[in-house]
């Protein structure tokens, strides 16, 4: 008999999700609610804009997850949606630093969207300046420009800030008034006196959420997000409840709400519960792990992985001595640099700061201190992350020696 469609066979599958994409960070919802105050700030920062008025720049701050984009993306698009009632020229551009990082590419992101041919590289910046200058005031029309993650601009140098917030005094026709958006609090003590007094004529903060607050941001997303009934009534305070212990961060709280969700689809439960919920915090915290260990420096993947061999030989804690005795041995294997124990100890102590690894200094009387380490990582993924790696693949092949316990072998 020919099986059914794979297709059909998916479909019949219990359905959980009306619409997925409600929960992704990607969407940015008709209503805020809990942001009322902060709205209603920035928009009365903002009203001069639709009388021909150039509006004070604004910095905000917060926690991650707190909102500032989601708000200031939802003034805009109500600013521009009034703006074209009144027949003013009014428009808003939001640039993420983390993406468009140095002061060239801001500005030829800027001149392009209003319509100039600039190369992202190669010219002198002074001439992508004047072009966007030029596209600026080719008309009576007010920009306030977005610079989300303004602190990883700001590391590369803030010539951007201090070009742009003098901007103003070189135009004829137009205005331009800058948000900063950032999530580190310190960054201002990086800025240049003059740019810091003019980027930050008006500060707003925004608070962390508390966990009545997550409900109802939740419960507005699952309405959208869920078919009727599928969620059980004790998850999305749950879910609330593990994101305000954590700062408050309705990021987490939505990706908490949508790992649940997708892992009772893939188990073809037709109810979301706390019992998914709990799988889905493991899930988070793994893919934390992996995450972290990808983006590890190779003598520490290094240093990690002969951890991992003494684990699977069947040592559930060891010390710094140890680790460094199969760290040696696995440059060997490898042909990388050894590095001396004490260089290995800044490795692991910075492995333990990341939340890779479990350490604590026991005090041996006169003998002086030893640290006792302990992995409580997903062994398996984490290895298959290091292995994958070329320069570690040829270990593959002492997979099996590590596994059999054969720890002399590192002698
Ligand atoms: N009051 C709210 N109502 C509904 N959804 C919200 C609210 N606040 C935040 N969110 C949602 O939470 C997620 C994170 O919000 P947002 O990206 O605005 O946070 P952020 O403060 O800018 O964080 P980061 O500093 O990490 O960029 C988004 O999906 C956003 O839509």
């Amino acid at each position: 008999m020919i099986d059914s469609n794979i297709f059909e066979k998916m479909l019949r599958k219990t359905r959980i999700f009306k619409n997925r994409d409600v929960l992704r960070h990607s969407y940015t919802p008709e209503y805020l609610p809990h942001r009322k105050e902060q709205i209603e700030a920035i928009a009365s920062i903002l009203l001069p804009a639709l009388h021909g008025e150039t509006p004070s720049n604004i910095l905000i701050y917060g926690k991650t997850g707190t909102g500032k984009t989601a708000t200031v993306k939802f003034v805009g698009r109500q600013l521009e949606e009034a703006s074209r009632k009144m027949n003013v020229h009014c428009y808003v551009h939001y640039l993420n630093c983390e993406i468009i990082d140095t002061q060239y590419r801001v500005l030829a992101t800027l001149a392009k969207v209003l319509g100039k041919s600039v190369p992202m590289t190669g010219w002198p910046t002074d001439q992508v300046y004047e072009e966007l200058k030029e596209a600026i005031d080719a008309r009576d029309q007010t920009i306030i420009i977005v610079l989300d993650e303004i602190d990883k601009l700001v590391k590369k140098g803030d010539d951007v800030l201090y070009n742009l917030s003098r901007i103003n005094s070189e135009l004829e026709n137009a205005r331009v008034s800058l948000i900063g958006i950032s999530n580190d609090l310190k960054f201002k003590n990086f800025l240049d006196p003059r740019v810091l007094s003019s980027l930050s004529e008006e500060e707003i903060v925004f608070p962390p959420y508390n966990a009545t607050q997550l409900e109802d941001i939740l419960a507005q997303r699952a309405e959208l997000a869920f078919h009727e009934g599928v969620l059980d009534e004790g998850v999305i305070p749950y879910c609330a409840a593990l994101a305000a212990q954590e700062h408050g961060d309705a990021r987490k709280a939505l990706d908490l709400l949508r790992i649940s969700g997708e892992i009772a689809e893939a188990n073809n439960d037709s109810v979301v519960t706390k019992e998914h919920v709990k799988e889905a915090v493991r899930k988070m915290e793994c893919d934390h792990i992996i995450e972290a260990v990808k983006t590890l420096p190779n003598q520490s993947k290094l240093v990690l992985y002969a951890m991992i061999v003494l684990h699977t030989s069947g040592k559930r804690k060891f010390t710094t001595g140890e680790v460094y005795a199969v760290y040696k041995s696995l440059c060997r294997k490898i042909g990388m640099d050894v590095l001396t124990q004490r260089r290995v100890s800044d490795l692991i102590s910075e492995l333990d700061m990341l939340g890779i690894i479990n350490s604590i200094i026991i005090s041996k009387g006169r003998y002086g201190r030893t640290r006792e380490i302990k992995l409580d990582i997903p062994i398996d993924a984490v290895r298959e992350v290091i292995l994958d790696d070329y320069r570690f693949e040829v270990l593959r092949r002492y997979e099996g020696a590590f596994a059999n316990s054969s720890l002399d072998y590192f002698g």
